[in-house]
């Protein structure tokens, strides 16, 4: 037997489609054999289950093995193998779909999709780092003839006998030049940890040594051994292929922690198992967030048939949720195709919300299970729901019933119950309830007090996107609005009909303005003299909601450029009816009144912490001045 041929199909035009568009990073090429090799094997099992193979199975094995000295790579297998015949048909005719046939002939075993190859390319990416591939190969089929294949990466190859004597394949590589590096164990080593791992058929690769018990000493001491065995790399049965009935939630945290040593662990995972309309399996985590997200993205690892493609699941995995951990396996996702195309494409539209479902039924099933953990959780899960409802109107239709808002007091509500908690007290005299909320407890302490004392509840909305949370809560909630704790006194934070009345006559009024202007002389601060409880601050520093948001915007570049080069505008409200302004207004002189008014306006800064720099030294040595 001796043939030689030329592959059909524009191969010429092909090969620089495999090098440089379908595969970006070289390494692949020990993804795509052994998987070729793994579906041989898992290809004939299925054929003995069929009753279609009788001979002997033999233990499911695929070998990598190197040969540093003959600069080769061999990946072996106990597959199916093919004959010459099948060799022409599969490999060179490369176009030519050989996995649809196979699915045809045996369309109606169960499960026949499980093994159909995809892209009928995957072998060719051999010469991405060999400049001369061989294969060595025996069919399962009865009296089949080895067979060897030979070709240098141009358009010709070669068929001749071939010399394995027993089933399977072997590929052998002979590296080229540029691809040396992969001579390496170590670096073999890694890529296959990296993308067979979790491969569903052994994968052997060198041999390792390990000790066992070995009877006992003349004193009867346990003794040991050495023995060589084989260095298998990967687990074949990972917990995402099992039911959830069958697995406990150590088996759950087990895998978390193989899949990332270092973390604390989860919050809660979600299996997910859907057949229909798309295939998809996998066990998403929720970590435990800390404040470095940019180091937490990336963490889901996307599988194909268990075998490892990219830790890039961007589109797949909706942006909200691209902080979760853990496994995603579909045979639908296209693969090494660009991401226009993949953004584009049914399944993974489909498969992303899916996942989105999944989530948020999860959610919901441990809001109403288990109330106090949910609570206990919030701040983690509390980052992604509100991102999720910010980003997706589908993820908001259902957590709305879910999402927590929580006040000063550590107490959480859902929105209803947050609208049903406040609205008596809380509505304004447009009709409008005003929910009050501190961006820092710390900083703007002393209006969160004074909003205590006239019954208002004040929620804590500190976390990064609270911000925009915030902007979709007024958007969505029904004549609702939302103003930080300081945007205002507390009286004109929420508006009411009734006018309260300070005790300064008209001129008092006046001079108080006066001699507070004069006393701040800067720019930017709007003195007013207003009608605020006598135990209020005589003065208080604010600055108005809308112009804060549009400065905050503006600085997280939320395209507020405008806003962001304003100058900051405060509102300077001073309390008529405290007795510090009468005792200003009654001091002996200008100078007197000057010193005191800058004194109260320079402890109202403070208290907001907005004093510092030169004035933070004034204030302390003109207050040692006063005692
Ligand atoms: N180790 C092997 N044993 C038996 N047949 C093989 C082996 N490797 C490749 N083949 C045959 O060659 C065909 C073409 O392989 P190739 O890797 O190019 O495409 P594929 O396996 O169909 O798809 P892909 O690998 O891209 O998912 C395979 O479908 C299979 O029939």
């Amino acid at each position: 037997m001796q043939e030689k041929g030329n592959i059909s199909i524009h191969t010429e035009n092909i090969f620089p489609i495999i090098k440089k568009f379908l595969y970006s990073d070289n390494e692949i090429f020990l993804r795509e054999l052994v998987s070729n090799a793994v579906d041989a094997v898992q290809k004939i099992k299925r054929l003995a289950a069929l009753g279609q193979y009788q001979g002997e199975l033999g233990s499911p094995l695929v070998e990598v093995s190197l040969d540093e000295e003959k600069k080769t790579i061999t990946i072996s297998d106990n597959g199916l193998g093919m004959t010459a015949d099948e060799i022409k048909k599969y490999i060179n005719q490369v176009a030519f779909s050989g996995a649809s046939e196979f699915v045809e002939k045996f369309k109606d075993a169960k499960d026949a999709n499980e093994i159909i190859g995809k892209f009928g390319l995957g072998f060719y990416s051999a010469f991405m780092v060999a400049d001369l591939v061989e294969i060595q190969t025996l069919s399962y089929q009865e009296g089949a003839e080895p067979a060897r294949w030979v070709c240098d990466g141009s358009t010709e190859f070669e068929i001749t006998e071939g010399a394995r004597s027993t089933r399977g394949t072997d590929i052998i590589l002979h590296i080229n030049k540029d691809a040396e590096e992969f001579l390496s164990k170590y670096k073999l080593e890694e890529i296959l940890d990296k993308y067979g791992k979790f491969l569903p058929v052994p994968i052997k690769f060198g041999t390792k040594t390990t000790t066992e018990p070995d009877g006992e000493d003349e004193e009867g001491k346990p003794k040991t051994r050495q023995i060589e065995v084989d260095n298998i790399i990967n687990t074949t049965n990972p917990i995402w292929t099992k039911a959830p009935t069958e697995l406990k939630d150590e088996d759950y945290l087990d895998f978390y922690k193989q899949l990332y040593p270092f973390s604390e662990d989860p919050l809660f995972w979600i299996h997910l198992n859907v057949d229909y309309p798309f295939n998809l399996t996998g066990v998403l985590y929720f970590p435990k967030l800390k404040n470095d997200f940019e180091m937490q993205r990336n963490k889901i690892k996307l599988f194909s048939r268990q075998v490892f493609i990219t830790d890039e699941v961007k589109d797949i995995v909706p942006e909200f949720l691209m902080l979760l951990h853990g496994v995603i396996d579909s045979p639908d996702i296209p693969l090494n195709v660009s991401r226009s195309f993949l953004q584009a494409d049914s399944n993974v539209k489909k498969i992303n919300s899916y996942i989105t479902k999944k989530v948020a039924d999860k959610l919901q099933e441990l809001f109403n299970k288990d109330r106090k953990s949910f609570e206990e959780k919030w701040t983690d899960i509390g980052l992604f729901v509100k991102y999720g409802i910010i980003s997706e109107e589908k993820f908001n239709d259902k957590a709305k019933d879910f999402a927590l808002l929580t006040n000063t007091a550590g107490e959480n509500f859902t929105l209803n119950e947050y609208h049903e908690k406040v609205k008596d007290l809380q509505t304004d005299k447009n009709g409008s309830v005003v929910y009050l909320y501190t961006t820092d407890a710390a900083k703007q302490d002393s209006f969160i007090q004074s909003a205590g004392k006239k019954g208002y509840d004040v929620l804590v909305m500190d976390s990064p996107i609270d911000n925009h949370f915030i902007n979709h809560l007024e958007q969505k909630l029904e004549k609702t609005v939302l103003k930080r704790v300081d945007s205002s006194v507390v009286d004109q934070l929420i508006e009411k009909d009734e006018q309260n009345e300070h005790v300064l006559t008209e001129e008092q009024t006046e001079k108080a303005k006066q001699v507070f202007e004069k006393a701040i002389s800067k720019p930017g601060y709007q003195v007013e003299v207003v009608a605020l409880h006598p135990d209020e601050m005589p003065v208080t520093v604010t600055m108005d909601e809308f112009m804060r948001r549009m400065k905050d915007m503006a600085k997280m570049g939320g395209g507020m450029g405008f806003y962001g080069q304003m100058p900051d505008n405060y509102k300077v409200a001073i309390n008529g009816n405290h007795k510090l302004i009468g005792r200003i207004l009654a001091a002996g002189s200008e100078e007197e009144q000057n010193k005191l008014a800058k004194q109260a306006v320079d402890l109202a800064l403070l208290s907001q912490g907005m004093l510092s720099g030169s004035d933070l030294t004034a204030f302390v040595s003109r207050s040692v001045e006063l005692i």
